[in-house]
């Protein structure tokens, strides 16, 4: 569940009262999610989003969240756009944490991806890449190779009691991808966490995209990478074929077609996005602490996408 930080409800009413949005008339806590605390909030004026930043999110970085989501929402997309109060700022601090009033968007959280779903992902996403070309800020990847580096380093021995192989894998895998990693396809703006349970659909389309909090600036065909070891693996990280695959990567390339190099790095961005993954996930394994109210995600769903890319 993932409400780490309560807001009683006068305070919330409080809050609302600094906006043109109604009143209060109901509140609670979304249980999907782990990183931040949100929150459903009914008013007199309509349903709204909102969401309380926790550790994992650095406040720094939430005027370029919170201005990219504006931004591609303001561009046509299908992306919830920050509310601002009375006096023009969107960013707002309660409970003691940053946060942030967001447009609600109609849709169910993706679970099972279908062919039809994927493609219209994909066109999605390219879009995406599209509308913030324009977008005028910038954000290093710190889950790039020497984020992964670090990630790694910060496992230390912890990696071998999730699985004795996992060490192994790792370290061979980072020094592949240092040697390999490209170094000149095209960048721009990328989502970089395109999951599923990112995506908001209404039968065969997208009506929302969601989750911004590790966006940055990085290569674009990287993004693609990352939704295709998102949405083509099950749960345990078993591939699902190639009908969504395909579908994924023609629906990208109907808006937005891959150049003859990113096509030919694209199996190497699937290593590195499987392993960004993989570390990540280990990285809260060891550290999520007992007792915290969140599922855990299964580290190993991603080093099997990774022997799954290896060996394609
Ligand atoms: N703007 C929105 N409109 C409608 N529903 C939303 C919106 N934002 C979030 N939700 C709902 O809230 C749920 C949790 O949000 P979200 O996925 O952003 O959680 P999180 O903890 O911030 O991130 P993560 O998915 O990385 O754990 C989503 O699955 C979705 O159902
Ligand atoms: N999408 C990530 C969680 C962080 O957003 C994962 O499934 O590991």
């Amino acid at each position: 569940m993932a409400v780490y930080t309560s807001v009683p409800s006068e305070m919330l009413a409080g809050f609302l009262a600094r906006y043109d949005v109604g009143a209060l008339v109901s509140a609670k806590g979304i249980a999907e999610g782990v990183e931040n605390s949100n929150y459903l909030v009914e008013t007199t004026g309509g349903r709204f989003i909102l969401t309380l930043y926790e550790k994992r999110v650095t406040p720094e970085d939430l005027p370029y969240f919170l201005g990219l989501t504006a931004h591609l929402s303001a561009a046509g997309l299908p992306v919830p756009a920050p509310i601002a109060d009375r006096q023009g700022r969107a960013l707002q601090r309660l409970s003691g944490r940053p946060a942030c009033l967001i447009e609600f968007l109609p849709g169910i959280s993706v679970t099972r991806p279908e062919p039809g779903l994927a493609h219209a992902a994909g066109a999605a996403l390219a879009q995406l890449h599209e509308a913030a070309a324009d977008f005028p800020h910038d954000r290093a990847n710190a889950l790039s190779l020497p984020g992964w580096q670090s990630l790694a380093e910060a496992l230390g021995g912890g990696a071998a009691e999730i699985d004795a192989g996992l060490p192994v894998l790792i370290a061979e895998e980072l020094a592949a991808l240092s040697d390999l990693w490209p170094r000149s396809l095209p960048q721009g703006t990328i989502h970089a966490d395109l999951f599923p349970d990112n995506v908001l659909a209404l039968d065969d389309s997208v009506s929302g995209i969601i989750d911004f909090y590790f966006a940055c600036t990085d290569f674009l065909a990287y993004d693609l990478a990352v939704a295709h070891t998102a949405w083509c693996f099950d749960a345990e990280g078993a591939y699902l074929g190639t009908d969504v695959s395909d579908a994924l990567i023609a629906g990208y390339q109907g808006v937005r077609p891959l150049s003859p190099a990113e096509s030919r790095a694209f199996p190497l961005l699937c290593r590195g996005a499987s392993l960004r993954f993989l570390l990540t996930r280990a990285y809260d394994w060891l550290n999520t602490p007992a007792g915290a109210l969140v599922t855990r995600k299964d580290p190993m769903a991603f080093a099997r996408r990774l022997l799954h890319y290896r060996a394609s």
